[in-house]
């Protein structure tokens, strides 16, 4: 392994005494971890359904490391019931140190593929609003995907620069994450292209990428909420003088102390340009002092200001239920909390927008609003959104197959799959589940489960 010379000549003089314990993880193989969808699962719950051997990652309550040599959880049926995020340990600091309360309107302004958000939208657990964004449409495909795998609904996607957003949500939120694209330096150890990312961009070019997006993010806050900044890399460019210019362009934004693991290491004001004895709030994850890849996080607050007065929310175009969605909906349980009156239409798509959902109008969405199916002729064809939103006991004709049961794989390759003489399900759309976690759609015709899993999710080999 060799780093990049500029890089090894920095990181040499940044950790003095220490380069050489830095330089010797790189000897070993990088963590890998899951994080539980607690919108789904307790921890308490999963552990004793575990199907791998698990360590307790210290610093987030739902993390765990895994052996990577013994295990793929991204083929387990339980990743396609959603029931766990695969994710880099270090990177589940940031959405663990926000603190989301009950009814916050959240916005992640760099989000794709989702690590951080389906954890902001757990910890709203079907309240408030999570505004996921990506200037990437392709990745913001996948985010989609990750927030519906995790059975989000009351969520939009969208592709915009943040210049875009902060004309459509200023003074809108109530917590804001920023992971911020960066150079990437806590990733060496995970793919060695990285390296070669920072050779060819060097670390100017994201500062310059943060600060743009810092300067938008101010504005979109809430006076009294609350914003995360994070990197996975160790630059002092991009982590300490990057908060020191989110702190010299707004006088009513803050660093605020967040509980620390023992071996987070603080912010250092010597490697800010101002020396801010405040930086020290701030906290670097090296990959020597804790078992994890790198981060760093500062956690911001604005102040209170009395004389804001909110801002505006979404406007419904009207929906008169069609009868075929009326009588599908009868099988859902009211505890899933989807109101008709809630309801919009958009070429025969049905889509549920949750209380407090802010003016989305006039950006690039790829999902407002939980899909809930599509009306076709005399026929409403539910979603795999709606499939993953909702538990088992809020449908009525529900099939649940063990996690070792082969079916479970039949059903994932979108094969047909037969029910049991003693198993007695009602004709028609049946929520499939293993272990009772549901995974997606069947018509059942008299013992015959005709596949409906959606096509672009489905297992491969
Ligand atoms: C570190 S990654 C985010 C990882 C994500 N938070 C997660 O946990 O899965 C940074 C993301 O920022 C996006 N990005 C780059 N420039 C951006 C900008 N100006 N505004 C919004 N997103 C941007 C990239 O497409 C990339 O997906």
């Amino acid at each position: 392994m060799t780093l990049p010379k500029a890089f090894d000549e920095r990181i040499r003089i940044q950790l003095g005494d220490e380069y050489e314990d830095y330089i010797k993880c790189f000897d070993s193989d990088m963590y890998h971890g899951i994080r539980v969808n607690t919108s789904k699962i307790s921890v308490e719950d999963f552990l004793k359904i575990s199907p791998f051997e698990l360590e307790p990652v210290p610093w987030t309550k739902n993390g765990f490391y895994y052996d990577h040599r013994k295990y793929t959880p991204s083929k387990h049926p339980y990743y396609y019931a959603g029931l766990y995020y695969i994710q880099e340990p270090s990177a589940m600091t940031p959405a663990s140190v926000l603190d989301i309360e009950d009814g916050d309107v959240v916005l992640d302004i760099c989000a794709a593929p989702g690590g951080k958000s389906t954890e902001l939208a757990a910890k709203l657990n079907g309240t408030g609003i999570l505004i996921s964004n990506d200037i990437s449409n392709s990745r913001a495909k996948a985010l989609l995907k990750n927030l519906e795998l995790f059975g989000i609904g009351n969520m939009c996607v969208v592709s915009e620069p943040p210049n875009n957003l902060s004309k459509a949500f200023e003074g809108t939120f109530d917590k804001i994450l920023i992971d911020a694209p960066c150079s990437g330096e806590g990733m060496f150890r995970k793919s060695s292209s990285m390296m070669t990312a920072w050779e060819n961009n060097g670390t100017e070019l994201f500062a310059g990428l943060q600060r743009g997006i810092l300067n938008e993010a101010c504005k979109m806050l809430k006076p009294g909420g609350k914003l995360l900044y994070s990197t996975c890399t160790f630059s002092p460019e991009e982590d300490e003088r990057s908060v020191e210019y989110l702190l010299s362009i707004d006088d009513s934004m803050h660093l605020v102390d967040f509980p620390k693991y023992e071996k987070f290491d603080d912010g250092n004001p010597a490697w800010g340009e101002t020396g801010n004895p405040e930086l020290v709030k701030c906290s670097r994850l090296w990959p020597h002092h804790v078992k994890g890849e790198g981060h760093f996080i500062a956690l911001f607050e604005k102040d209170q200001d009395d004389s804001y007065r909110g801002n505006s929310t979404y406007s419904f175009k009207s929906y008169r239920p069609d009868e075929d969605f009326i009588a599908f909906i009868k099988h859902v349980s009211e505890s899933a909390g989807i109101k008709t009156d809630r309801i919009e239409e958009n070429n025969g798509r049905l889509y549920y927008i949750s209380e407090g959902m802010p003016d989305v109008k006039g950006l690039r969405l790829l999902r407002h609003g939980l899909f809930l199916g599509e009306v076709k002729k005399n026929r409403f064809e539910p979603s795999q959104s709606l499939a993953m939103y909702l538990k088992s006991d809020q449908f009525d004709n529900v099939v649940s197959f063990l996690a070792d049961d082969i079916r479970v794989i039949k059903y994932l390759k979108g094969e047909t799959v037969e029910l049991e003489d003693d198993q007695d399900i009602e004709n028609g759309y049946v929520l499939v589940c293993v272990d009772g976690y549901p995974l997606g759609w069947a018509k059942n015709n008299r013992g015959v489960l005709k596949n409906k899993y959606l096509s672009g999710w489905r297992m491969m080999s």
